[in-house]
């Protein structure tokens, strides 16, 4: 069967990387988390640096940019891709909320977002892959034959991540990540270079009151509408 490209973007923590990585297992496509990118640049500025308080120092970065290497590696133990910075798991700490607060000032640099789109589209040009994010239908893959963007409340995203975290018995404020996913949605969507937006012709999913298998069997069967055709 012909393989083809899914690119699933929308707002933050509204359910993206769930229904992608679930439906490329299914399909046995690759799934690539296009903002688990943005995160690892934002770990290393952390950790090198490059941020001081909240000003990022954009000269270091544009210089060191080209040194930082980003992978994916199949953890046997979860079944899903872990992220690689310069060779080292940084998976866990990519999910904290001091980079959860630090990474979209960073995704709004034209740089950062030219070396990730290179590297994405370097992944994506075998087709076969599934990958979510803020811009994929829209400047990394304009061409992707499937196109979804998601989107639910603020409030029913900031509460999915707020129990996702108590789960793993993570410390947590519900209101602390409200705010923060309201400030991601709004520099995500002001920023200059591919703001976040709907592509013209991506089909559009409200998941606010759907269940994680609602929402896997309609994008299954959005992606059997396509190869079927
Ligand atoms: N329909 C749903 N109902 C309830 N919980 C959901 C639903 N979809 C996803 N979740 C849960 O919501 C949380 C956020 O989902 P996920 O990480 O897939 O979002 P995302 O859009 O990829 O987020 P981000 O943009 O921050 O990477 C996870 O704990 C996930 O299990
Ligand atoms: N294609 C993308 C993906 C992500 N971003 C930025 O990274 C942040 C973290 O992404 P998550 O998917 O892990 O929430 C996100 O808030 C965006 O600022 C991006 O710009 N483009």
């Amino acid at each position: 069967m012909k393989k083809i490209t899914i690119a699933i973007d929308g707002f933050s923590s509204c359910g993206k990387s769930t229904m992608a990585k679930d439906l490329a297992r299914e399909i046995g496509y690759i799934y690539i988390d296009s903002g688990a990118m943005y995160r690892a640049v934002t770990l290393y500025s952390i950790e090198n640096g490059i941020f001081q308080g909240n000003d990022i120092d954009t000269e270091r970065l544009r210089k060191e940019i080209d040194d930082i290497h980003i992978s994916f590696q199949l953890n046997p133990e979860t079944g899903r891709p872990d992220t690689y910075l310069n060779g080292v798991n940084v998976e866990n700490k990519i999910r904290s909320m001091e980079v959860s607060s630090h990474v979209s000032p960073i995704a709004t640099l034209g740089f950062v977002r030219e070396a990730m789109v290179a590297q994405q589209q370097a992944m994506g040009n075998s087709k076969g892959i599934v990958m979510d994010g803020r811009d994929i239908g829209t400047t990394v893959f304009p061409d992707a034959e499937l196109k979804i963007f998601v989107t639910a409340t603020p409030e029913i995203r900031a509460q999915r991540r707020y129990d996702e975290l108590k789960a793993k018995g993570q410390e947590a404020s519900f209101d602390e990540i409200l705010e923060n996913v309201k400030q991601r949605d709004y520099i995500d969507q002001n920023r200059e270079v591919s703001p976040l937006r709907k592509a013209d012709d991506a089909l559009l999913l409200d998941n606010t009151d759907m269940t994680i298998p609602q929402q896997k069997e309609w994008l299954q069967e959005q992606f059997n509408k396509i190869v079927k055709r």
